[in-house]
């Protein structure tokens, strides 16, 4: 039996891996691989992962073929720090405007196309392209980018000069919902042949949660700043500022997501919600 899980390699969904027994794990056949969110969502995809913390968006787009972990989530209530469009204009400016789009991201590119398209009726041009601050910046009028990426370019002088845009805070400021930009989805073929690990998993990730949480995330901040710098009072406030459930709330936040991106052509169907059945061991 062999489980292959699919970690993102941002810190943003650290909490629910952080205290995963890994080599525990690892012994009885489960492998781990971080991976930028995009590229999972395409081993997802293709069943060279069967769990993943992936893209919410590519969990609709592939919502018949997979289940989400329940009360898991990477999510905010506004504001989240670290999904952000640079611009050298106000948003209400970018009509016909230039916006290079970080190719790590699903669901922040179509909740960036989604708010400029919904609320404020600008049609920009965009194009894909490797995240890379200065020469984003260097070619179009604007940029999108997330996790460190955006950490760091906020970090930069350059950004300075540059309005700063949290896609959390508007979406929340428009909906008044959360938005939901991860969830731990499992793909329904591999759930019959590897329950006990399933279990197992959900568990320890549930108990991942807790425990970060408990400490106000002081353990595992020391870690992100050995391997990313900046000061711990930062790191303290972007992880209290993301939510980490999956309640109703965010089930309509995703509905609601998923339905104008369905209107604006960024999705065939607005996807149905089937959670894996579970009971947790011993938490
Ligand atoms: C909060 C973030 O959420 C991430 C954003 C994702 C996306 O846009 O597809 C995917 C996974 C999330 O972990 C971030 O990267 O800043």
């Amino acid at each position: 039996m062999a489980l292959t899980v699919g970690e993102i390699q941002y810190t943003n969904i650290l909490p629910l891996f952080f205290h995963i027994n890994k080599e525990e794990m690892e012994k009885t056949g489960v492998r781990f691989f971080p991976q930028i969110p995009a590229e999972l969502n395409r081993k997802m995809e293709r069943g060279e992962v069967d769990l993943g913390g992936i893209s919410s968006f590519s969990f609709g787009e592939n919502s018949e073929r997979y289940s989400l972990f329940p009360q898991l989530s990477v999510s905010t209530f506004g504001k989240v720090g670290s999904i952000l469009l640079f611009s050298k204009k106000e948003i209400t400016e970018l009509d016909g405007a230039s916006i290079a789009l970080t190719s790590s991201s699903a669901t922040s590119v179509a909740l960036l196309k989604i708010i400029l398209q919904e609320y404020y009726r600008v049609q920009p041009h965009y194009e894909t392209v490797t995240p890379d601050f200065a020469t984003m910046m260097e070619h179009h009028s604007a940029c999108l980018l997330i996790g460190e990426d955006a950490i760091k370019a906020r970090w930069d002088k350059a950004a300075e000069s540059l309005y700063v845009y949290d896609l959390g805070e508007l979406w929340y400021s428009f909906t008044n919902l959360p938005m939901t930009y991860a969830v731990m989805a499992v793909r329904n073929d591999c759930i019959q042949r590897e329950m006990t690990q399933l279990q197992s998993l959900l568990t320890q990730m549930t108990a991942s949660k807790r425990r970060t949480a408990e400490d106000h995330y002081r353990e595992m901040i020391a870690e992100v700043v050995k391997s990313h710098g900046g000061d711990p009072f930062f790191w303290s406030n972007y992880f209290h500022g993301i939510n980490y459930d999956l309640t109703e709330e965010h089930l309509k936040g995703l509905q609601h997501y998923f339905t104008l991106a369905h209107k604006h052509g960024l999705i065939d169907h607005v996807p149905t919600f089937t959670i894996f059945k579970y009971s947790l061991q011993g938490i």
